[in-house]
């Protein structure tokens, strides 16, 4: 029977399949979890690094602050006797405005509100009266102050910090105040703006309204931020960290720390994006480094798979081809080094072997006579074709019981059927090892004798036929046969010629008075 071609799915390839897959899903779950971790871990850094260097520019600008307001406080104590001295207070202006260079300018303002001197004296505002409600949050306020931020006399957009002059007998007598120009270079800029970095990080300042006090882009100064609730945290005087998306819809993460003595914010900002640049070139670089040890996994599971699946691939293919006469050495052969495979194979030999006990028995079956264990006319046709084919000369005794129906009519058909048997018991015990006995029809039987030459053929049926005569059978007694003999290729050129003339040298004893041996000759004839 042709076998089926082999299918494409076999153990082999489903486990490297299995194998493959599993490999890829890890890594590419590995990978995404590297990217995870790191991407999170930049972020984390990036917001503390911010907020860490926001607190610390919150330092730097309250110790300004600080040294500024103690500036201005020794510079009102040097103006509370000079305050109607013009000359005295513009030399003071001055001084402050050159002594340091933290303010764009310097301005002595009266109790009237009325600028009484300025430092650059180029200003153009001396003798001008404050009358502005911002402009005079300085002189209403009586204390040291920051003012928000207001365009001042001269048009510029300003914060004012100030200290008032008091007389010695407390009477108020104005103030001295240094200016921050918001939109110019000014102290800000040059303590904040040196930290503007080309990735697009920067830093701005809100004051406590929300008001870009300080920003990179001048443009925004003056504009009120809006809507980001990490400002609402940091104006409460909270160091906070936070991602925020800009006024450019760009995503940023941002540190935000309070100048607590001014109640300003201070932002420091980096924009994700170049915080998370790095991340994709360290993945594929990690990516690349894993090629050759995910290849040699590969090459290692390949392996592993051909070697755990050849065994059952070997039963399989020899499985496949059962009727063949080596299957169950094939089988046998197969090196089943684990519990499943030795378990199958086991099975398979054992069902091998008890198909083919089961068909010899069937095959012996069908070739056997049941009632004497003699080989029956298919077996006696076997016989004859083997030794046709390997050219073997024999010699064949036809044999027929003399009035066998005498038997059965007398004593009954299993009588008869016991005489049969016993017949048979004696042409076994006449014949030698080689000699093939056959039950040919009812109680007619043949012997072939291979290498035996007629004349020795016919001296066996006449002893054959002297110990049948001389064995009693149960109840019958005594009984006869009759026989001829025939030899091939002596008396016929074909076993069938000679078959048939063995037959007629038997019809030729029963003629002749039964209880004989008849020799067919060649010539067609048959001698005693
Ligand atoms: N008991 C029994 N009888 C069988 C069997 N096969 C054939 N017979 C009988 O054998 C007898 C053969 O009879 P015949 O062929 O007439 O020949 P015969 O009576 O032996 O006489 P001759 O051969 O001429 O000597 C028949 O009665 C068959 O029924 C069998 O298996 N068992």
């Amino acid at each position: 029977m042709p076998t089926s071609p082999l299918p494409r799915l076999n153990l082999r390839n489903l486990m490297l399949a299995m194998a493959i897959f599993s490999v890829v899903i890890t890594l590419c779950n590995s990978f995404y979890a590297t990217y995870e971790v790191q991407r999170t871990l930049l972020i984390n850094n990036t917001l503390e690094a911010n907020r860490v260097y926001a607190a610390k520019l919150a330092e730097v600008t309250e110790s300004f602050i600080q040294s500024t307001r103690q500036q201005l406080a020794y510079s009102a104590g040097q103006l509370v006797t000079s305050m109607e001295d013009e000359a005295a207070l513009m030399a003071e202006a001055r001084r402050l405005h050159h002594q340091s260079d933290s303010f764009n300018s310097v301005v002595v303002v009266n109790a009237d509100g009325v600028i009484v001197a300025t430092s650059p004296d180029t200003l153009q505002v001396k003798g001008l009266r404050l009358s502005s409600a911002s402009a005079r949050q300085s002189l209403e306020a009586k204390k040291p102050l920051i003012t928000d931020p207001f365009v001042s006399p001269s048009g510029n957009y300003i914060v004012s910090l100030s200290h008032p002059v008091f007389a010695a007998n407390g009477d108020y007598l104005g103030y001295i105040a240094g200016t921050i120009y918001l939109q110019q270079n000014n102290i800000l800029s040059r303590l904040l703006g040196r930290h503007y970095y080309q990735d697009g990080s920067y830093l701005y300042v809100v004051d406590r309204h929300r008001t870009l006090i300080y920003h990179p882009e001048p443009s925004r100064i003056g504009e009120r931020i809006s809507g980001n609730p990490a400002i609402d945290e940091v104006l409460q005087g909270r160091e906070y960290a936070h991602k925020v998306v800009n006024s450019r819809g760009i995503d940023m993460l941002a540190g935000f720390a309070p100048v607590s003595s001014t109640g300003w914010g201070i932002v420091a900002q980096r924009p994700k994006a170049a915080t998370l640049a790095g991340i994709n070139e360290h993945l594929l670089r990690v990516i690349l480094k894993s090629i050759p040890v995910g290849l040699l996994t590969l090459a290692g599971i390949w392996l592993s798979a051909l070697f755990i699946s050849r065994p059952l691939w070997q039963l399989a293919t020899s499985a496949r081809v059962m009727n063949r006469q080596s299957a169950q050495a094939d089988i046998a052969g197969v090196p089943s080094w684990y519990f499943e495979a030795a378990q199958l194979k086991r099975a398979i030999v054992r069902g091998i072997g008890l198909l083919n006990d089961r068909i010899n028995k069937l095959h012996t079956d069908s070739h056997t006579d049941a009632l004497t264990g003699l080989f029956n006319r298919r077996g006696m046709q076997q016989v004859l074709d083997n030794h046709e084919q390997e050219q073997i000369p024999f010699s064949v005794i036809a044999l027929d019981i003399d009035h066998f129906k005498r038997v059965n009519d007398n004593f009954g058909h299993d009588i008869g059927d016991q005489v049969i048997q016993t017949l048979a018991k004696v042409m076994q015990a006449q014949a030698r090892r080689g000699d093939i006995l056959c039950r040919s029809g009812g109680e007619e039987f043949m012997i072939f004798l291979p290498g035996t030459s007629a004349e020795h053929a016919r001296e066996m049926a006449e002893r054959l036929r002297r110990r049948v005569a001389v064995t009693a059978m149960a109840e019958v007694g005594h009984i006869t046969v009759s026989l001829g003999v025939a030899h091939w290729p002596d008396t016929g050129a074909t076993i069938g010629q000679v078959l048939k003339l063995a037959d007629q040298a038997l019809y030729q004893a029963k003629g002749n008075g039964r209880n004989l041996v008849v020799l067919a000759r060649p010539d067609q004839g048959a001698a005693h």
